[in-house]
Parts: C-alpha cells; sequence; structure tokens
C-alpha cells in the first residue's frame, strides 16, 4: 500500500492532503447510513480529476487491491461500506459544476456535487433538478447515479437514469469512457452510460456526468388525507390520478406519525390519528386544477376513503407537511431499525401489502413495524425497529430469518428485493428473488468485461 501512496504522490499529483490513514477518516469514509458492516478500510483517497481517478485504478489493479467508491455515503444497503482494507476512493474533491447549455437544458456537472447543489444551481437558472429525496443535502450525483436513486418524486419524473445524459468513467480496467456525450438522441449501438447507472460502482467509477435539467414546477400544493384502511390509500391514488398529474403519492402509518410527534419537530396534521396517512402533491397554477383537487377530496371524503384533510395554501405551508414524510428515515433511525426497500407493480400493491402484513405480524409478533413509502410507485419501505432490550447483532439475525419469506412474497409478485437504495451487501444474498440465475450470469460477464480482476467494489451486489 504504501508504494501505491508514494507513486500516487510521486508520478500523478498528488498532495499529502490528498491521502488520509489515520483511523478516525478510516472509520468516517469507510461507511455508509448503514450499521451492519463495521468500517475497516487501508487508506481514504480524494482525487481531483478523472486522470487522478484512473491513475488510482490503474495501480489497484497492478497490486491486486479492491476500491470502494465513496460518495455522500448516505446509503442504505452497505453499497459504500468498505469492511476488507480496501483503498476508500472518495469523489469529495471532484464537486465542480462545469459548463451550462441552455439550449440543451444540460449541466456537466463532478461526481462529488452535492444533489442540493444541483438543485440549487438548476433552481438559479430557472429549472428543476428533479430526482429529490430526504438526503439531498449530503448525498452526492455519483452516488445517485450508481444506485439510480429514486425518492419523492419519482411518480412523475422517474429515477435518476432519466436525467443522465452523458457520462464519463473510469472503468476497472483502467480505460477513461466518455459514454453518449450529453445527446438525446444517439442511435450508435449498446448505450454503455445506463450500465453504469445502478452499477453500484462495480464497473468502473463515474467521475462526470451530464444532467439534463427541467422546467421548475408552479404553485406546488399539497395534501394531507387520514385513513382508516390500505386499500383506502390505494382508492385515494386512483381517484386522483385520474383527473391530476401528481408529482408525488406518498404514504406512512401511525408508528411513523407517533414516533415523529415525540421529537417535536413536526406538527400533528389532524386532532386525531389515523391508521394510515397519504402525501401528495401537484401542480396548482391554474384554478380549475384546485377546483378538481377539491371536488376529489370531497368525493373521497364521501366514499368514506378520507377521515380527515388538510391543504397547504403556500409554499411555506407545503414545505412543513413534506417534513411528516421526509422527517421519518431519520426520526426512525435511532431504533436501529432492519430496512427493507422493496417494490411490485402498483396494480398488485393491495394484494401484496395484505400477504407481506400476515408474514411479518406472525413473524415479528413483538416487533414494532413502521410502514412506509413512495406508494405511488408500487415502493414500500417496510422498517422493522429493534426492541432495547435486544441486541443489535440479535435482532439483525431474526430480521434475516424471516427475510426468505419476505422476499418470497415479493417474489410472488414479480416484484424487486431492492427498489431503490441497492443491492450493497445486505441485500446481496436476496438477488435471486428478483434476478434469475442466468441474468445473474450475464451481470457477471459484464463485470469481467469492464472489471476483469474484479478490483471495483468487490463485494457489492453480487459475490464474482
Ligand atoms: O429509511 C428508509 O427505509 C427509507 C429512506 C428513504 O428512501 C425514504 O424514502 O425516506
Ligand atoms: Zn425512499
Amino acid at each position: 500500500m504504501q508504494l501505491i501512496l508514494e507513486t500516487l504522490i510521486n508520478n500523478h499529483g498528488f498532495e499529502t492532503s490528498q491521502i488520509k490513514t489515520d483511523a478516525e477518516s478510516l472509520a468516517h469514509w469507510g461507511k455508509d447510513w448503514t450499521k451492519h458492516f463495521a468500517p475497516a478500510p487501508s487508506v481514504i483517497v480524494f482525487p481531483k480529476s478523472t486522470e487522478q481517478v484512473q491513475s488510482v485504478v490503474k495501480l489497484a489493479n497492478e497490486y491486486g487491491i479492491v476500491i470502494t467508491p465513496s460518495g455522500g455515503r448516505t446509503g442504505l444497503s452497505a453499497g459504500a461500506v468498505a469492511s476488507h482494507g480496501e483503498i476508500v476512493l472518495s469523489l469529495d474533491k471532484m464537486n465542480k459544476i462545469g459548463e451550462f447549455f441552455p439550449a440543451d437544458r444540460m449541466v456537466e456537472i463532478e461526481a462529488g456535487v452535492i444533489t442540493e447543489q444541483l438543485q440549487q444551481f438548476a433552481e438559479d437558472k430557472g429549472l428543476y433538478y428533479p430526482v429529490d429525496f430526504a438526503s439531498a443535502g449530503s448525498s452526492q450525483i455519483g452516488g445517485n447515479i450508481g444506485t439510480n436513486a429514486g425518492g419523492i418524486k419519482v411518480i412523475r419524473y422517474g429515477m435518476t437514469r432519466n436525467w443522465v445524459l452523458g457520462l464519463t468513467v473510469v472503468t476497472g480496467k483502467g480505460d477513461i469512457l466518455q459514454l453518449n456525450r450529453g445527446m438525446i438522441k444517439n442511435a450508435t449501438g449498446y448505450d454503455l452510460r445506463h450500465l453504469f447507472i445502478g452499477a453500484e460502482g462495480t464497473l468502473g467509477i463515474v467521475t462526470k456526468a451530464q444532467i439534463k435539467l427541467e422546467r421548475a414546477p408552479q404553485d406546488l400544493t399539497v395534501m394531507v388525507f387520514g385513513m382508516d384502511k390500505f386499500e383506502h390509500v390505494m382508492h385515494v391514488l386512483s381517484a386522483f390520478q385520474s383527473q391530476i398529474d401528481l408529482t408525488a403519492f406518498e404514504f406512512f402509518d401511525d408508528v411513523a406519525i407517533e414516533k415523529l410527534m415525540a421529537t417535536g419537530h413536526v406538527q400533528e396534521p389532524f386532532e386525531a390519528r389515523t391508521k394510515y396517512y397519504a402525501l401528495l402533491e401537484f401542480e396548482a397554477p391554474y384554478e380549475p386544477i384546485m377546483d378538481k383537487a377539491m371536488a376529489m377530496f370531497e368525493q373521497c371524503m364521501e366514499n368514506g376513503w378520507i377521515v380527515d384533510g388538510v391543504m397547504s395554501q403556500n409554499l411555506s405551508q407545503a414545505a412543513e407537511l413534506w417534513k411528516l414524510r421526509e422527517y421519518i428515515s431519520e426520526t426512525i433511525s435511532v431504533f436501529t431499525p432492519y430496512k427493507n426497500d422493496v417494490s411490485v407493480l402498483i396494480s398488485y400493491v393491495p394484494e401484496f401489502i395484505r400477504d407481506i402484513e400476515s408474514v411479518v405480524n406472525s413473524n415479528y409478533p413483538d416487533f414494532e413495524i413502521c410502514w412506509f413509502g413512495h406508494i405511488g410507485d408500487g415502493n414500500l419501505h417496510l422498517n422493522i425497529l429493534k426492541p432495547e432490550n435486544l441486541s443489535k447483532d440479535e435482532f439483525f439475525k431474526k430480521c434475516q430469518s424471516v427475510n426468505d419469506l419476505v422476499f418470497a412474497t415479493v417474489q410472488k409478485y414479480g416484484g424487486s428485493v431492492s427498489a431503490e437504495h441497492g443491492v450493497g451487501m445486505t441485500k446481496k444474498p436476496y438477488l435471486n428473488y428478483t434476478r434469475s440465475e442466468s441474468e445473474i450470469e450475464y451481470l457477471k460477464a459484464l463485470k469481467q468485461v469492464f472489471d476483469p480482476n474484479a478490483i471495483m467494489n468487490r463485494g457489492k451486489i453480487f459475490d464474482v
């Protein structure tokens, strides 16, 4: 390792401040937001250019050392955890926003740009970057690309993949590739850009991206509803969708609201609690849209689907209501939750929830369960909360023993064991519930092409 570090300094322009080996740094950059694995990398390097990234990759190949690419480390599947003496390659120092192409509504950025930084840039240009989630203040675009991050606006704007017009990557072999160069139309065969989106850094490292921006939404209005039954949540979703283009449709349950209220940071939406809550958002720049929304709300009340409801009157009220949904993940993190991030077709959601509910109720009778998610996209976050008197290891073991039943249910509906958080290490043992054996063989063959020595984020997604 010492030889690698000396070569980086002597031959590739690394300054000593771009290399960290102290215990505190190893612990900090060696992990993401998951709590399953202890970090144990050998070194953290902070390249400042694609060429410096390339030099690290070439040396890692030469010496057979694994690289863990590292962004904002807000991941929830241990995709950015380095627990086996890896070189952590942090993109923290590659955080510049480059050229803006107004006619293309496109901007070139480095992979270490923070999601919020890009959102702010877009806003300054009168535009919008629509991929959004609670960790936007620290997640990096490179990491978002690595997991094809989703979030709270997918129902209208899709996942990160939809916004990536081009990528610069260093492959696991050490080649620099420019993929698609920002074009909208380019029918010249395989689009390798899409292989790197969602690859979790297992094929190479994304160093730059060309990102599409969107027209800014107008007069966003938020409604929150309280409901007694889960099927009513789905009725309300399809009722509103039949009339209005929603920009979000989220749900959460009474456990989530109870934990949120205990923090004192969020206001109770209604006088009386209900079992389920839905938050929906839409653009309402014209009266007729608002009239439609109000009419639909009244109809849902009459049908007995909605027990209580509230609507934002301005943007700050809308932001206040969003806290009800956006603060959930961080609020429950103190309970060391065991996380599931599953999805099925929206059409199957009601039946799927019924099945999953019976699996978890009979297998976790003593555990508190928090249900929430992007139910408008068929994506459910199922968080099992650790009882205080149980050790973390015992708790995770117990949860893992139920996983096969949970994922068999996902498989029954042709769903995904990871809707938006990625596979990383925590979902690796369950990949076969979503991907067939022959599909996984193709994935492995692709990995072999881009990263023949398996130095890129080894141990993530699947074992090579
Ligand atoms: O903590 C979770 O399970 C989900 C986190 C995030 O994807 C969210 O939707 O808030
Ligand atoms: Zn989510």
